[in-house]
């Protein structure tokens, strides 16, 4: 059966309008009126050092010639996911990355750990991606608080830790930078404040008494903000305790780590053990890295130390029987290196 001319004249124009509302697109208000509603590809700007040129001290030198080092031994052409840590030392890794130039960062793309790392990422005109679209990462590489002779070591001392453990272990290889001031026997040496350790809100003065009565740390306070009244908030929206242990405590970071992730109401523990592949530190004496290009280590002096578990390192075979690292332990192996 048809539909009278005039009616079904009506439903066709009817059926018009509609469809003519869901194929215009309605401008944005806050668009200018020329500016594309639909971009397909992202445009990059040019790339940009994270860095002010002008003098370094002491330290900054070290920690730039950390990141530069671990940049160049890790950081390789054929790398396309790469994780970017939080702390003072990492601008000089962005730094270093974007000195390697607009061909070798053209398809690659960033995860950052944190609203700095994210700031960096896109300030330097790097691709920003996150780790829900890249679970796996070829490189993370991330400052520390400290880390000890195993390269165990203590993070969020800028309540980084939850994101910076995710972008860590989905990774292949985690790599630390670091200022001399870092490079310690035993965790809790120079870092005084205790393990950072994230928790739900709600949750905080449970985990307090938690750790307060149960797992020796006395001392353990919700971390108050600076220019703000009341309680640092990470990035995930929860508050940050920090717990000092004592030397003995200290001294099996990965225990006491187990031990307080399992207080319900912890989200993440400070305490990485185990992860690093390798760590870097500047020292006292670093040179100022010359030249940007061609990307060359062999200028720079390195020094080595091993941890103290000899018979593991013989058991991979990276150490002799006289206790000498052999060189490609340096890059391949669990070592600590001071640079
Ligand atoms: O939460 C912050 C991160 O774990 C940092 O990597 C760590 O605190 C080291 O930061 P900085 O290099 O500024 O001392």
């Amino acid at each position: 059966m048809s539909l009278p001319t005039p009616v079904a004249d009506e439903i066709n124009n009817l059926l018009n309008e509609r469809l003519s509302m869901i194929t215009t697109a309605v401008p944005h208000p806050m668009l200018p009126v020329d500016q594309p509603m639909i971009r397909t590809k992202a445009i990059l700007k040019p790339l940009t050092s994270p860095i002010a040129s002008g003098q370094l001290s002491v330290i900054e030198k070290s920690k730039q010639l950390a990141a530069w080092t671990a940049v160049d031994q890790h950081i390789k052409p054929e790398h396309r996911v790469i994780g970017i840590g939080s702390g003072s030392t990492v601008p000089y890794v962005v730094e270093r990355i974007v000195s390697q130039g607009a061909a070798a960062n053209q398809d690659r793309v960033f995860i950052p750990t944190g609203f700095q790392s994210k700031e960096l990422i896109v300030s330097s005109g790097l691709m920003l991606g996150d780790v829900d679209q890249y679970p796996t990462i070829d490189v993370t590489l991330d400052g520390a608080d400290e880390v000890d002779l195993e390269l165990n070591c203590i993070k969020g001392g800028g309540a980084c830790h939850l994101r910076e453990k995710v972008i860590a272990e989905a990774a292949n290889t985690f790599v630390l930078v670091a200022d001399y001031r870092k490079n310690v026997e035993y965790l809790g040496t120079n870092f005084k404040a205790g393990v950072p350790i994230e928790v739900v809100p709600f949750a905080y003065a449970k985990v307090l008494q938690n750790l307060h009565h149960v797992l020796g740390s006395p001392n353990a306070t919700l971390r108050m903000a600076v220019a703000k009244a009341g309680p640092v908030v990470t990035d995930n929206g929860n508050f940050v305790i920090d717990a000092p242990f004592d030397r003995e405590i200290m001294a099996k970071p990965y225990t006491i780590m187990a031990q307080i992730k399992m207080l319900t109401g912890v989200v993440e523990v400070g305490l990485f053990c185990h992860m690093a592949r390798a760590a870097y530190f500047g020292n006292k004496a670093s040179p100022t890295p010359s030249s940007l290009d061609p990307i060359n280590t062999r200028s720079i002096k390195l020094g080595w130390k091993c941890n103290n578990q000899m018979e593991r390192w013989q058991e991979r075979g990276t150490v002799t029987k006289k206790g000498r690292v052999r060189p490609q332990a340096m890059v391949f192996g669990r070592v600590l290196k001071i640079i």
